[in-house]
């Protein structure tokens, strides 16, 4: 049976979360119907969703009978705004849990990509029992790289971005992105433009959370041994905003991980790599 065609449009949902320090409207895209659900979650770059971020590695979950789930994290897309002043990883894995709560769901397995990485190892260092399979893309700690000086140059083309966002500083920081530039298209750039301008309110905030805490990234370096979760663990050889030996890190600290490195990939393997990143969850899924 095929697939019918999904777009972000048809698949808008949105929820309100409240807990004891929380009370916020989260957006998200609910697509497909599988009695086990995958979790996706967006990178911290301006103007990236979880649409934006994921739009080619939907169709072949949800194919092959997975529910997915996108997540606009506080901050971004259509979910509500917010200055950030503590850990992000931990407001994102707060926000994940209120979502799953609502909406019934008890064990999910989670993607991640960057920020999105970092958030899914916070959520599964709080909720142990609710984690399925982890997938790490380009994150899933903050904290020091042996090797390269941090803030790296792409993170601080991102910073650069979000306090000035132009054209101009787009295509600068796309251009160290991903390993080919040459495949960001001029809709890609405009789509990316439209969703930073769309919500100033957004990039404003990260930069008020920047300069109130500027680790928004905590080392979790130390609780990595807690993850029992199988995890997969993928980067690009030519990371340029989170590099390479974090996944060394991650494959050393946590127990039941494994590492695939792309050759020719820079921070976006999911998109860069698509059909064969697609391939790898679902062989990792299945068994
Ligand atoms: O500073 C960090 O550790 C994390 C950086 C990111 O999360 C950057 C992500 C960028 C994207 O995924 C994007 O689509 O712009």
């Amino acid at each position: 049976m095929s697939t019918p065609l999904i777009t972000e449009a048809a698949t808008s949902r949105f929820i309100r979360i409240q807990d004891a320090e929380l009370d916020a409207q989260i957006h998200y895209n609910d697509i497909g119907e599988g009695t086990e659900t995958v979790v996706m979650l967006h990178g911290s770059g301006p103007g990236a969703t979880g649409w934006a971020n994921f739009n080619r590695n939907i169709e072949p979950l949800v194919s092959a009978g997975y529910r997915v789930i996108l997540m606009d994290c506080l901050g971004w897309g259509k979910s509500d705004p917010v200055v950030c002043t503590g850990s992000r990883s931990d407001l994102n894995a707060r926000c994940l849990k209120g979502l799953l709560d609502s909406l019934g769901l008890d064990k999910v397995h989670i993607i991640g990509n960057s920020m999105g990485a970092h958030s899914t190892v916070a959520f599964a260092l709080s909720n142990p029992s609710r984690v399925g399979k982890l997938i790490l893309m380009g994150g899933g700690t903050g904290g020091p790289s042996q090797f390269v000086p941090m803030p790296t140059e792409g993170i601080k083309l991102l910073q650069g971005l979000y306090r000035e966002p132009t054209i101009e500083n787009l295509k600068k920081m796309m251009a160290v992105f991903v390993f080919d530039s040459s495949s960001l298209t001029e809709d890609l750039f405009q789509a990316r433009l439209d969703n930073m301008l769309a919500r100033r309110d957004h990039m404003e905030n990260f930069v008020k959370s920047l300069a109130a805490n500027p680790k928004q990234f905590p080392d979790q370096g130390p609780r990595l041994g807690e993850v029992s979760a199988q995890t997969l663990v993928i980067w690009g050889r030519d990371d340029r905003f989170v590099p390479m030996d974090t996944g060394l890190r991650l494959l050393w600290g946590m127990p039941n991980a494994e590492l695939h490195i792309f050759n020719r990939c820079g921070h976006w393997a999911q998109w860069e790599h698509a059909d064969k990143f697609n391939r790898m969850v679902l062989d990792f899924l299945t068994h």
